[in-house]
């Protein structure tokens, strides 16, 4: 167990300043559409880029106040081939400024949903996608945000193998500095979405030293606290966990189904186990919002600063 060697400066100084444990921004594009964003759209979160800057600027900002120490940029869905098919031509990006103490975490979705299909939440795409075709598709956008100015990059809502092992390579080839952390998503809390075991996916990321923080996101609490006793097993990096609210996604309408999610006060239930059972950066992904964030502030804040890191 554990190839990570030493831990990084970057998560040592986070958990060092947030007492143990780090918390994590929640959705982001449920707090888009929650003011008025249509992501009815290819692009989905990412279509804000486009037409509403200031929402996103609104929604960091919510998150902030509510109490995150990391927020996770909007770029999940925000694909160079994405954005050609909307007739936009490559250019590169501007710098992101940072603001200590705050971590600024460059999201990279996965192709499946650049499919726009809910393809992140199966995991199958098909035997023309292969290793090498992963890595040329992420390759020039990985890129990008690395030279953004992000504090590290976020791989988000991985369902399968070959796609973390095309990140670990690409982050090698191309000697991307700027630390990665790696968050898989699960459906049944024993495998990742595809069937490819989380011990595999989760043995791939602690083998690369580039990546800082390994987790779990966008999936429902239920699975939580045994995917992070998996994910114990083989590595020593710092474990991540931002679930979903339990809702199922619907990408035919790209909707959430509502019946199936908790609330706020059980998602915070389960805070303090997660972190006895190891988890030290915690948030929501998709249907959290400002006020679970603000939820897990406070359940944090009564929490003993010498808790298992
Ligand atoms: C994390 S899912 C809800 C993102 C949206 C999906 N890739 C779609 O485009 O429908
Ligand atoms: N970070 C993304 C969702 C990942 S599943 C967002 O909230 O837009
Ligand atoms: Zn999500």
């Amino acid at each position: 167990m554990g190839h990570s060697g030493h831990p990084s400066p970057l998560m040592t100084d986070l958990l060092r300043h947030s007492g143990g444990v780090a918390i994590i921004d929640g959705g982001l594009a449920t707090e888009l559409e929650r003011h008025g964003a249509d992501l009815n759209d290819p692009l989905w979160s990412a279509k804000c880029l486009l037409t509403s800057p200031h929402l996103i600027h609104t929604v960091h900002t919510d998150y902030l106040e509510a109490g995150a120490d990391i927020i996770i940029t909007a770029s999940y869905q925000a694909t160079i081939q994405g954005f050609e098919a909307k007739g936009y031509t490559t250019e590169s990006s501007g710098k992101v400024l940072k603001q200590r103490p705050i971590i600024v975490a460059a999201s990279v979705g996965s192709y499946g949903a650049y499919l726009a299909d809910g393809s992140e939440y199966s995991g199958i795409y098909g035997e023309a996608v292969n290793l090498e075709t992963l890595k040329e598709f992420h390759r020039r956008r990985v890129k990008i945000l690395a030279e953004s100015g992000a504090d590290l990059i976020a791989f988000e809502t991985i369902p399968n193998k070959v796609e973390a092992q095309a990140y670990v390579e690409l982050l090698e080839e191309e000697n991307i500095e700027v630390p990665a952390w790696f968050a898989f998503n699960s459906k049944d809390g024993i495998n990742v979405v595809s069937g490819d075991s989380l011990i595999e996916c989760a043995t791939i990321a602690d083998r690369s030293k580039r990546v800082v923080a390994v987790g779990i996101n966008c999936t429902p609490p239920r699975f939580i606290h045994e995917l992070i006793s998996s994910i114990r097993k083989v590595t020593t990096k710092p474990i991540l966990i931002y679930p979903n609210s339990g809702e199922c996604y619907d990408a035919e309408i790209k909707e959430w189904v509502h019946n199936t999610g908790v609330s706020d006060d059980d998602f915070v239930s389960y805070v303090n186990k997660w972190c006895d059972a190891g988890a030290c950066l915690v948030g929501g992904c998709c249907r959290t919002t400002p006020n679970t964030i603000r939820a897990i502030y406070k359940t944090l804040a009564n929490r003993s600063t010498d808790a298992p890191m």
